[in-house]
C-alpha cells in the first residue's frame, strides 16, 4: 500500500451501509469519480452513504457531511446519524452528542442498549417549495403523480415530507406487488422533484405499525432508510393512518419513531453496526480491513 493510507470504519444502521472516514484533525477530500469508485460493491469498499466526520464550527461535537453512492451530497441521513451519534457518545462517554448536518443540528442519545440509539431529527416540512416541488405542481389538490396509464394508475398521490431531504410516500395495500426497482428511478427523477427525491412504497399494517421499502435518492433500493421511516411515520399521523408512535418495519430490520405532539420534533431509535475497522490506499483505492468489528448480537435463545 502507498503512503497515502487513510483509517475508516465500516457500519450500518439497519443494513443501510457507511464508509466513515474521521476528518476531524486531517481534512479528507474526496472527488465524486473517488467515492463513486471506493463505493464499488464488486471493486471498492461498497457503501450506500460515504461519511465524513469533521470539526462542527457551530460549537457541535462534530459536522457530518454526507455522500450518497451515486457522488452527491446531500444534507440528512438518520441511519448514519444514529451511527456517528454512538461513535461520539462511546467517545465521550457522556449521555448525548450534538451533530451539526447541512440540515441543521440533531441531537444523539444513548438507551439502554449500548447500540441502540435515539435521534431528535427535528421538524418536519411539507409545504411545496421545502420538499420542493416544481412550481407548476404546487397548485394541485393532490399531487396527481401516476405511473402507467392514466385509467389504470400503478401509483398515484403520494404524501411529500422534507426531513432534511426531499421524500415522497405511495401508500399500497401489497408492497411486494410493486417493482420497486423499476418505478423507483422513474420517480425519482419524475420533474415534479426538482431535487429529485426518496421514494418509498408504505403499507399500514396497524395504528402503530407500518411496512416500508425504499427507494433512496443517488442509491436504489436500501435496507433501510432512517430519514424515510421518520417521513412515513409523520406523513402516516397527519392522515391519520395511524398515531404518533409507531414501529416502522424496513427490510434491515425496524426503527421505532415518534412525531412528539409537544415540540413537533421526530424521534427515532434504533440499532447500529460497527462492522469492521480498516485501511484504504488513497491511490489504488485497495484497501484492507485491519480489525473485526462489534461482536455478533447474542441471538436471543427463543
Ligand atoms: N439517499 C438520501 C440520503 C441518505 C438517507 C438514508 N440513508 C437515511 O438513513 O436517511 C438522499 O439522497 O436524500
Amino acid at each position: 500500500m502507498g503512503d497515502r493510507r487513510i483509517p475508516f470504519l465500516k457500519m450500518n444502521g439497519l443494513g443501510n451501509d457507511f464508509v466513515v472516514w474521521d476528518a476531524r484533525t486531517e481534512p479528507v477530500r474526496l472527488s465524486p469519480e473517488q467515492v463513486r469508485a471506493i463505493g464499488e460493491r464488486e471493486n471498492g469498499i461498497g457503501f450506500d452513504q460515504m461519511i465524513t466526520v469533521e470539526p462542527s464550527r457551530s460549537g457541535a461535537d462534530a459536522f457530518m457531511r454526507i455522500h450518497n453512492c451515486d457522488g452527491s451530497e446531500v444534507d440528512a441521513c438518520g441511519n448514519a446519524t444514529r451511527c456517528i451519534g454512538r461513535l461520539l457518545i462511546e467517545e465521550s462517554g457522556l449521555a448525548s452528542a450534538a451533530i451539526d448536518t447541512n440540515a441543521g443540528l440533531l441531537i444523539a442519545m444513548k438507551t439502554s442498549e449500548p447500540r441502540r440509539i435515539t435521534v431528535d431529527m427535528g421538524v418536519p416540512r411539507f409545504a411545496w417549495d421545502e420538499i420542493p416541488l416544481a412550481e407548476e405542481f404546487h397548485d394541485t389538490r393532490a399531487i396527481e403523480l401516476q405511473i402507467g396509464p392514466i385509467d389504470k394508475p400503478i401509483l398515484h398521490t403520494p404524501s411529500c415530507v422534507n426531513m432534511g431531504n426531499p421524500h415522497a410516500i405511495f401508500w399500497v395495500k401489497d408492497i411486494e406487488a410493486y417493482d420497486l426497482s423499476r418505478i423507483g428511478p422513474l420517480l425519482e427523477n419524475h420533474p415534479i422533484f426538482p431535487q429529485k427525491a426518496n421514494i418509498s412504497l408504505a403499507h399500514v399494517i396497524s395504528d402503530t405499525e407500518i411496512e416500508v421499502k425504499v427507494w433512496e435518492r443517488g442509491v436504489g433500493l436500501t435496507r433501510a432508510c432512517g430519514t424515510a421511516a421518520c417521513a412515513v411515520a409523520v406523513a402516516a399521523a397527519r392522515d391519520r393512518r395511524t398515531g404518533r408512535k409507531v414501529t416502522v418495519h424496513l427490510p434491515g430490520g425496524p426503527l421505532e419513531l415518534e412525531w412528539r405532539e409537544d415540540n413537533g420534533h421526530v424521534m427515532m431509535t434504533g440499532d447500529t453496526e460497527i462492522e469492521y475497522e480498516g485501511l484504504l490506499d488513497l491511490d489504488t483505492l485497495s484497501f484492507e480491513k485491519t480489525a473485526p468489528g462489534d461482536k455478533p448480537m447474542l441471538e436471543v435463545v427463543k
